[in-house]
């Protein structure tokens, strides 16, 4: 499955806006390019909506968020919603303040957010579970994450990618882990913006955001284990370069033999 739209999304080569974070836009404009769509980074509210219109999907980071973006952030999501484009959101860090909580919270209570990809300790904040961690780290999260990611979901009625050693993707009563990668991925600052970003473009594609966010979380492991073939963990830095390497390289069929995948239900 994860095989086939590797191939149509290269085919398709849909448009992913990212409203980005500054520390890490290039590595997501050059990963997103590597995968074989198109990045686009904007910082203009005048743009965004002529943006929207003719993009396929809208990634929302709040990272590095700030007032003087939000005439922008929201001309974008409105924009997305009016073409009836998917909308990722990225809530980075968002139990560390109160000020990006607000901003996940009106963004979530304003907007069809189609999916919310963070680690553990970001989606256990959001969901009001509780979380230990000060930054953008995971921490430790008292509850099984599958369980945090399938309460998110249903409290948001949406898609949520609990992302970590294992990779958890959560509809409303479903829940699949997606198994893989390589400890240098967390070693590496951006690689959850990445996947955030991967998840929006193969939304283009796939049939429903659940299929995307699967086939999102294969290649980026798939893609990974094979950049780490001969590295150590030592090397974060020479596994960033050739993640993109390893990224352009990937074939469906390698997708096929790394990745497995678990699905579980839950009420
Ligand atoms: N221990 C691990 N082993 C293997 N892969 C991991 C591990 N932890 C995270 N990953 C992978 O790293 C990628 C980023 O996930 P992570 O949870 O670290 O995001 P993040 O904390 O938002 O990162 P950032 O904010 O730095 O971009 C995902 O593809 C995830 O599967
Ligand atoms: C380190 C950092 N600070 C804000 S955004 C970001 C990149 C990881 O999302
Ligand atoms: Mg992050």
């Amino acid at each position: 499955m994860a095989t086939s739209l590797l191939s149509q999304l290269r085919q398709a080569h849909p448009l992913v806006v990212n409203y980005a974070n500054f520390v890490t836009p290039g590595f997501v404009a050059n990963g997103l390019n590597a995968l074989g769509a198109s990045p686009i980074m904007t910082s203009a509210a005048d743009e965004a909506t002529d943006l929207m219109a003719v993009a396929d999907a809208l990634v929302i980071n709040l990272g590095t968020i700030n007032e003087s973006d939000k005439e922008l952030v929201l001309t974008l999501a409105d924009a997305a919603a009016a073409n009836n484009r998917p909308i990722v959101l990225d809530p980075v860090a968002v139990g560390a303040t109160a000020y990006r909580m607000r901003w996940a919270r009106q963004l979530l209570a304003d907007y069809a957010i189609s999916v919310i990809r963070g680690n553990a300790s970001e989606i256990a904040a959001l969901s009001g579970a509780a979380a230990n961690a000060k930054g953008i780290d995971a921490g430790e999260t008292a509850e099984d994450p599958a369980i945090i990611a399938a309460h998110c979901a249903t409290q948001y009625d949406c898609t949520v990618v609990l992302s970590g050693a294992t990779d958890i993707v959560a509809t409303p009563g479903r829940v699949v882990k997606v198994t893989g990668g390589s400890e240098l991925l967390p070693a590496v600052v951006g690689s959850g913006d990445l996947l955030s970003s991967f998840i929006a473009a193969f939304s283009a594609v796939a049939p429903d955001l659940q299929t995307a966010a699967i086939a999102a979380c294969s290649v980026m492991d798939a893609a990974a284990e094979f950049a780490a073939e001969d590295l150590n963990q030592r090397q974060p830095g020479t596994f960033a370069a050739v993640l993109m390497d390893a990224l352009t390289a990937l074939t469906p069929e390698r997708v096929a033999t790394i990745i497995d995948t678990v699905e579980e239900f839950h009420d």
